[in-house]
């Protein structure tokens, strides 16, 4: 079995939680892959506990296999387990269970659930409301599906609603917590394992980089019988009823479409239709949507893929499937795939570079409300221009103004002086902190400005430390 990392926050909550011996209903949610259930065992390892993983099946079998897990807690001898009538004698059963002794009840997968036996949440809602609140249980609601469990579970319409005493939800790994899994790689190859990987901690172990990532990508992506190969197709298909359509959104956007009427253009559908599946893909949380920081959602807005092993996927799979398909994949590698990186992990440090301000970075000049992009035209010059990142202050007029260089040369003066009209474009705040970010260093000049203290200067390596 692989080794644990990360998520300490979450085990500290719940494990804080659990000492009370008061009843508790968590929600724990995220996107497929995650590490939801990764989570729960691991919190759950030294705790009496009753994991009942539902099935995409009927009410009947669910309840057979509920049954089992009750059983397995009680008795050892699952043959001659007996099998609860009804959903009802079941959790009368987990009502006595939990009267005198603290215990998690697990129920992963709800949505499956709620589907095979649609009356599940006003059965928990009045079994808790008249028994479970008094007792002490430590009930555990997991599901996948985001919009489900957002609305049917969170939301006002849920019979569960306002019973939850706590809710999670479990977003990838970010770049620092990522390079946990390969504590001996280079900060340049973390970096790019968690452009590939997104930050799911399943596809960091899929790709088991062992000494390089090129070859791990040969091995474990680049590669039709692999895991992660497969991957996006089966999410799709598990998740979705007409894969084609996401598929072509997805791929319209990892080749660079954003705005609504670009995509629409590459997909060949009509605008209400291509909104409808980018708002599923919203939900599922493989897509999103950005507007510039400051603003509010409207024509700026743009759709970008949330998800970066889809962005990975989508960038480079489609254009090389017959070089995969023939075994040409090793040769052409080098200038098919890799001489790309740059390019492609642009968009990647920009966010590792905003996480980083956002979670890692100490004596900010500013404390930071909201950090994002903007995009706008300058006036003056009547061009287009975008901010790779703009740090907005809690209070006060002093903005951080941020470029990310994602390239293997040093960054010089020009970059600052182009980053300084960018401020002036911006137009908002009358101080800004000027930072530059860069993965192959600075020139002499620009670290002489630092030294006076027109800048910041930030190495990759030094996201890492
Ligand atoms: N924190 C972690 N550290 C190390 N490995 C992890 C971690 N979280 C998840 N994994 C690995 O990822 C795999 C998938 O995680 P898990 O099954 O928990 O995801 P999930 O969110 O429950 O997925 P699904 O929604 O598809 O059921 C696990 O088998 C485990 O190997």
């Amino acid at each position: 079995m692989n080794q644990f990392y990360c998520r300490e926050n979450e085990l500290r909550k719940l494990n804080k939680r659990y000492e009370d011996d008061k009843f508790e209903c968590i929600v724990i949610y995220g996107r497929r892959r995650v590490g939801k259930t990764a989570l729960i065992n691991e919190f759950c390892k030294d705790k009496p506990t009753i994991f009942f993983s539902a099935l995409n099946t009927t009410g009947k079998e669910n309840l057979e296999a509920l049954s089992k897990s009750i059983m397995s807690y009680e008795r050892t001898d699952m043959e001659s387990a007996p099998e609860f009538r009804s959903y009802d004698a079941a959790l009368d059963e987990l009502t006595v269970l939990s009267k005198e002794k603290r215990i998690v009840f697990v129920i992963d997968e709800y949505p499956y659930l709620a589907k095979a036996k649609p009356a599940i949440s006003a059965m928990l809602q009045h079994i808790i409301d008249h028994k479970w609140t008094e007792s002490k249980m430590y009930l555990i609601l997991c599901g996948s599906s985001m919009s489900f469990m957002e609305s049917q579970v969170l939301g006002k319409e849920s019979p569960l609603y306002g019973r939850r005493t706590g809710q999670f939800k479990i977003e990838p790994l970010d770049y620092k917590e990522t390079a946990v899994f390969h504590p001996n790689l280079s900060v340049e190859d973390n970096s790019l394992i968690y452009g590939i990987t997104g930050g799911v901690p399943h596809y960091i172990n899929k790709l088991d980089v062992k000494d390089s990532v090129d070859e791990a990508l040969l091995d474990n992506f680049f590669d039709r019988s692999s895991y992660l190969y497969e991957e996006p197709g089966n999410l799709l298909k598990q998740e979705l009823r007409e894969p084609a359509i996401y598929n072509a959104i997805i791929k319209a956007i990892a080749e660079g479409a954003s705005r609504m009427n670009d995509i629409k253009l590459k997909v060949g559908e009509e605008n209400s239709v291509v909104s409808k599946y980018l708002k599923t893909l919203i939900n599922l949380g493989i897509a999103r949507k950005e507007t510039p920081i400051t603003e509010k959602p409207g024509k700026k807005t743009i759709y970008l893929l949330a998800d970066n092993f889809f962005r990975f996927w989508y960038r480079f799979v489609p254009v090389n499937i017959s070089a995969i398909d023939s075994g040409r994949i090793t040769k052409i590698y080098p200038h098919a795939v890799k001489q790309y990186f740059s390019d492609y992990m642009g968009l990647i440090f920009e966010k590792m570079c905003q996480d980083y301000l956002l979670y890692y970075s100490d004596n900010l000049p500013i404390e930071l409300s909201e950090i994002g992009q903007w995009w706008g035209t300058d006036p003056k010059k009547k061009k287009q221009i975008q901010i790779d990142i703009i740090g907005t202050p809690v209070d006060g007029n002093d903005y951080i103004i941020g470029s990310c260089k994602y390239r293997n040369e040093k960054i010089g003066m020009d970059e600052l002086d182009l980053i300084r009209d960018y401020a002036s474009a911006f137009g908002k705040g009358n101080n800004y902190h000027y930072y530059i970010f860069s993965k192959g260093g600075f020139t002499d000049g620009l670290l002489q400005a630092q030294e006076r203290g027109e800048v910041h200067l930030v190495m990759l390596k030094d996201l890492y430390k």
